[in-house]
């Protein structure tokens, strides 16, 4: 059995319906039945409760859907995104996000109210919101905008992501245009870092236990529980082998940009020079050279613009005691297989293996 919505809504769909019932009565047994929508949808959902989120895809993906929009609905102005930076979350993705945005070619989505800035879409609160949101938010996009670029942190690891991504912005797999940025950090900076970003927004777990006693505790522990969804997400991103995996299973690597948060943080102007080549922007007019500048109070570099120095906010590069050697090791054990996996992972698709994962 199939429904209307198989067939776009299709204006033969009726006569299709009608006859294939008359043609089951005539030549079978089955005893066909009218069940109310609402009731055949729980039987169904409850044989295929993966199914019951929805998925939006983009009505102008498709010359037949196309064709057959209400004459209201329109998609010569659609703008959609052709550059995802995915996270994860405290590897420098906002500072990645503002040097990109120095490129004259280049613009992003409008700020977006209550998501610091981020769109939160795919697997994110805002999905709901729908594809006439999400591509409402690009409007302002220039003909010489050549990358439309999103940014959300957490993406990287929510693992329904990939999935609602590529249905929307990459239907047709031929279509390479779409690339995906992930920065791969040490994943025991990236877990501290959390850890911090947390206590300084008075998280009442992260100021009420050290990083040794939260990522020491074991189950059993009578606070692992209370503390566990903390722990899970300082610690769970960073299983980069995983998440890679599943980011391969809906994009070839040939889409996927992975970029070294250390060699970023330390040399970003390398970096995004051989970014812009790898994204084929313009690289005549413009280099990061001039557009960047070292701020030593900072410890980071921040853009340039229209001569004036600009660093990201207060909450990007907080001051905050060092990781200790034991808490460094230990968390390196924690991830010693997980970084394996990766650097498996890495060599597999050949791409290059950061810094800091040549020790494993
Ligand atoms: N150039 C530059 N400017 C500002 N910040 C920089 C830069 N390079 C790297 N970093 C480090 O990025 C960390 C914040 O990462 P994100 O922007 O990905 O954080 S967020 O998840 O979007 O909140 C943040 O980590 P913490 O220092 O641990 O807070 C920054 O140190």
């Amino acid at each position: 059995m199939t429904h209307q919505q198989n067939y776009g809504h299709d204006r033969l769909a009726h006569y299709t319906f009608h006859n294939e019932v008359l043609f089951l009565k005539c030549w079978t047994n089955l005893n066909l039945k009218w069940v109310e929508p609402e009731k055949l949808s729980q039987l169904y959902f409850n044989r295929f409760p993966q199914e019951q989120n929805m998925i939006h895809l983009n009505r102008c993906a498709d010359d037949r859907h196309r064709k057959m929009l209400s004459v209201n609905v329109t998609c010569d102005n659609i703008k959609l995104p052709n550059l995802i930076i995915v996270g994860p979350q405290k590897t420098g993705t906002s500072a990645l996000l503002s040097f990109l945005k120095l490129h004259p070619n280049v613009t992003s989505n409008l700020n977006v109210e209550g998501s610091f800035e981020e769109m939160q879409f795919f697997g994110g609160t805002n999905y709901k919101k729908g594809f006439e949101w999400y591509q409402s938010q690009f409007l302002q996009a220039a003909d010489n905008h050549q990358i439309i670029v999103e940014k959300t942190a957490n993406y990287f690891d929510n693992p329904v992501t990939p999935h609602l991504l590529s249905s929307m912005l990459n239907p047709d797999s031929k279509n390479h245009e779409l690339k995906i940025i992930a920065m791969i950090a040490d994943p025991v900076d990236r877990a501290y870092s959390w850890y911090q970003h947390m206590r300084s927004h008075n998280d009442s777990i992260a100021t009420k236990y050290s990083p040794e006693k939260l990522f020491s505790m074991l189950p059993g522990d009578p606070e692992y529980e209370v503390t566990n969804r903390l722990r899970q997400r300082c610690l769970k991103p960073g299983f980069y082998a995983e998440h890679v995996d599943r980011w391969l299973d809906y994009f070839p690597p040939s889409q996927i940009i992975l970029i070294d948060a250390k060699a970023f943080r330390l040399n970003p102007t390398q970096i995004m020079d051989q970014l812009l080549i790898d994204l084929n922007l313009p690289t005549s007019n413009f280099n990061y050279a001039t557009n960047l500048r070292y701020v030593p109070e900072k410890g980071f570099y921040c853009t340039i613009k229209k001569g004036k120095t600009k660093c990201l906010g207060a909450s990007k590069g907080r001051k905050y005691i060092p990781i200790s050697d034991s808490l460094r090791s230990q968390l390196n054990s924690y991830y010693a297989g997980h970084n394996r996996a990766l650097l498996k992972l890495l060599n597999r698709y050949k791409f290059n293996v950061p810094g800091w994962l040549l020790n494993f």
